[in-house]
């Protein structure tokens, strides 16, 4: 059994959106495949990965280090002969030869792209969806049953009150029961207004979530979570910069709701010093690592352990992100839920054709891999890369 190349793509996820901190004219994403020599059903076995929106396209990185590192690997030491398929621990392994710790940059989304794809090699060739295979190596049971949320919310060039409600109200129509918007991008009496007109949208049938995407001072941060305690938020996320830890203490001492944040820490190390100096609550707070940017689920393993020794639940973690990818390790590892966003980067996010939403969840459909097969114009984007 051996990987017999790696293949990216570096693809556009434009669109005309702004959160706090960026809009998303140029955005772009890496699409990776990890073919391998194996076939079941058939064909051959290609894993697919991509990164989550927010981070560019890793293509420079994959193609001068981490490619070749796993295609001049000894192919054993990728295998796990016991297990009879891939071994992501090695691979990841091989990826990381000779880097240093610390600094984690964005190496850490061109491994996180690449793991994604070893996941879904690995359970393809284990004839699983991924979130039976880790299910069963946790020894825990599956649930299939997956909440999630729709996200947006965002600013659009021209956008008013009424169209903002027309976008939650969908998502409501679509089966949602919390939607998320953007907050940080105007000044706050302007997104109090925009925060009111979402309420008096969904009224008791959803709760809201609101985003600043890091935007925040201290002294921002704490006026908007005076304004903000008033409402019944489902969570204030991403307050100030993610590496500012006291900031995030802080706001602990006069915002009593759920806070959520962590999708900007890419590493066990960084989570371990946001649960250690964040003031993060684990009655009601939320964390959002998301594997596809922070080394992937070898690493997220590892988050989930720290998470376990500062007495928090993997129940408390709702990934960013919107991909399969969590999709499988919240309902095969137990994390509360994950992201989803009902109308943007497509073909990428979202769920396999005919998955619907009710109730606020999704039920994983039975679908080898991560599942990427069963969403008909993601896997037609896929098999152009490597089939
Ligand atoms: O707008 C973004 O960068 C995405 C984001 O923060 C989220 O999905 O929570
Ligand atoms: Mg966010």
């Amino acid at each position: 059994m051996r990987i017999v190349d790696v293949r990216e793509i570096t693809k556009p996820i434009a669109s005309p959106i702004r959160n706090a901190y960026i809009d998303f004219s140029r955005m772009t994403a890496s699409l990776v495949a990890v073919v391998t020599d194996v076939e079941r059903a058939g064909r051959r076995v290609v894993g697919y990965g991509f990164n989550s929106n927010g981070r560019y396209g890793q293509g420079g990185l994959i193609r001068e280090r981490f490619r070749d590192r796993i295609l001049e690997a000894p192919p054993g030491s990728l295998v796990d002969e016991a297990a009879g398929t891939l071994d992501p621990h090695g691979i990841w392994a091989a990826m990381m030869t000779n880097e240093k710790p610390g600094g984690h940059g964005e190496r850490s989304v061109a491994v996180g792209t690449l793991d994604m794809a070893v996941w879904d090699a690995t359970a393809k060739i284990a004839s699983k969806p991924l979130f039976r295979l880790l299910a069963e190596r946790e020894g825990r049971a599956a649930a299939p049953r997956v909440f999630v949320y729709a996200a947006g919310g965002y600013y659009y060039p021209g956008r008013d009150d009424a169209a903002l409600r027309a976008e939650m109200r969908s998502y409501l129509d679509r089966g949602y029961t919390v939607v998320k918007m953007k907050i940080g991008g105007a000044p706050l009496h302007e997104d109090q207004r925009r925060i009111e007109a979402v309420l008096a949208e969904i009224g008791a049938q959803a709760r809201l979530a609101v985003d600043a995407n890091g935007r925040f001072d201290r002294e921002t941060a704490v006026a908007y979570a005076e304004m903000l305690r008033q409402y019944p938020l489902f969570w204030y996320e991403e307050a100030g910069d993610p590496l500012d830890y006291a900031l995030q203490a802080g706001l602990a001492d006069v915002y009593p709701g759920p806070m959520a944040t962590g999708e900007n820490l890419f590493s066990h190390q960084d989570a371990r010093n946001l649960l250690r100096y964040g003031g993060m609550r684990p009655d009601r707070d939320w964390l959002q690592f998301d594997c596809a940017l922070s080394y992937g689920l070898v690493e997220y393993l590892r988050i989930l352990d720290v998470l376990g020794q500062f007495g928090w639940s993997p129940s408390r973690c709702i990934p960013h992100g919107g991909h399969q990818m969590s999709l499988n390790i919240a309902a095969g590892l137990g994390l509360g839920g994950n992201e989803s966003y009902p109308d943007l980067f497509q073909p990428y996010g979202g769920f396999p054709d005919g998955v619907r939403v009710e109730d606020g969840h999704i039920v994983m459909p039975e679908l080898p891999g991560i599942g990427f097969e069963g969403k008909s114009d993601l896997i037609q984007v896929m098999r152009e890369l490597a089939e």
